[in-house]
């Protein structure tokens, strides 16, 4: 569905060399990315802020043209055949919109539907899709610009759709959301994703977005790829650890230990306890827990994503 093969691109930009003098610098924006996307894969694209995606996206999408390498999306090469290319996409950037100003909602749909030439009984199953998932209704009326922040991205959601787009390129969908907003967003996408005919292109700084939605995480960095793979394997990559956090009855006895896992924190006079696990179950960290001192409560936290993405970032 999408291919990417040594797709770079480069950015003259003018630094100041002295006091009265600018010299021409390239920026390697993309460096030679490559990277092959199945229909219906749901895919996030991470990195730190200039790592590149914007400048992905750009390229995928037809705005911007490579420098050098490969891109095809849907089969098409996307700044040649941007008008065919449009008909099979749907792009939201988070920071832009695509709907009028002026207008409201819902004859900023009608308009899409002419520009983009869809039957009408098509528009009014896929409006009504969304309007259901997305809440429309109390602010279908409403002119764009009279909209909150939340509003207009599940208006933007809904206009990157109306035409059945087969792939859908989303930079940053939540970001300045409430969280209200960002969970009917995310379970908006999810359950777009879960249907299969949709395949999804995710770039965000809001980790719980990913979580929710990837299966599978590339990041990037200085323009190139660090990590393709799922969240699971960046975890394992990382050595990221699950914890059990356990109330006690009362203190553990001296010299207590679990195989396999490390106390990290005793805290509460001795009664809340922390355990690291290395190299074994919960299960099985429980049970000896359990066999050594009554437990009153106790949770397994999984290991945090946003952690093992700052470490990621921090060691490049
Ligand atoms: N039009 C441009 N002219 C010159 N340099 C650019 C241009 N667009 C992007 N860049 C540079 O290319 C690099 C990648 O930018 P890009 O916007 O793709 O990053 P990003 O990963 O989307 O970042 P962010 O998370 O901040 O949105 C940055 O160093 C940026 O300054």
């Amino acid at each position: 569905m999408i291919k990417m093969k040594d797709l770079r691109k480069d950015f003259t930009v003018r630094v100041k060399a002295s006091r009265f003098r600018r010299k021409k610098r390239t920026v390697a924006a993309v460096d030679g990315v490559s990277l092959t996307i199945d229909r219906g894969e749901m895919v996030g694209y991470i990195g730190p802020n200039g790592a590149g995606k914007s400048t992905t996206l750009k390229m995928l999408t037809g705005v911007l043209t490579p420098s050098s390498g490969e891109v095809s999306v849907c089969g098409l090469t996307p700044v040649p055949q941007r008008t065919k290319l449009a008909l099979r996409i749907g792009v939201v950037f988070g920071q832009r919109s695509q709907l009028w100003w002026d207008l409201p909602l819902r004859e900023s749909f009608q308009l899409l539907r002419h520009i983009y030439r869809v039957p009408a009984a098509d528009h009014a199953s896929r409006l009504k899709r969304c309007r259901d998932l997305l809440d429309l209704d109390e602010f279908l009326d409403t002119p764009v610009r009279q909209l909150s922040l939340g509003q207009r991205m599940r208006g933007e959601l809904t206009a990157a759709l109306l035409h059945g787009p087969e792939v859908l390129f989303l930079d940053e969908p939540t970001i300045g959301l409430d969280v209200v907003s960002k969970q009917a967003v995310r379970s908006f996408l999810a359950e777009l994703g879960a249907t299969g005919d949709v395949t999804l292109v995710l770039t965000t700084h809001d980790l719980a977005d990913i979580e929710r939605l990837c299966e599978r995480l590339v990041v990037i960095d200085h323009g190139r790829v660090v990590h393709d793979g799922s969240i699971e394997a960046l975890h394992t990559r990382y050595g990221s650890r699950r914890t059990l956090v356990a109330d006690l009855e009362k203190p553990l006895p001296d010299g207590f230990a679990l195989p396999g896992a490390d106390l990290t924190a005793v805290t509460a006079n001795g009664h809340r306890v922390t355990f690291t696990l290395d190299s074994t179950t919960a299960g099985v960290a429980v049970a000896g827990l359990v066999a050594a001192v009554p437990v009153r409560d106790l949770s397994v936290v999984e290991p945090d994503i946003e952690d093992v993405v700052a470490r990621l970032y921090a060691e490049r």
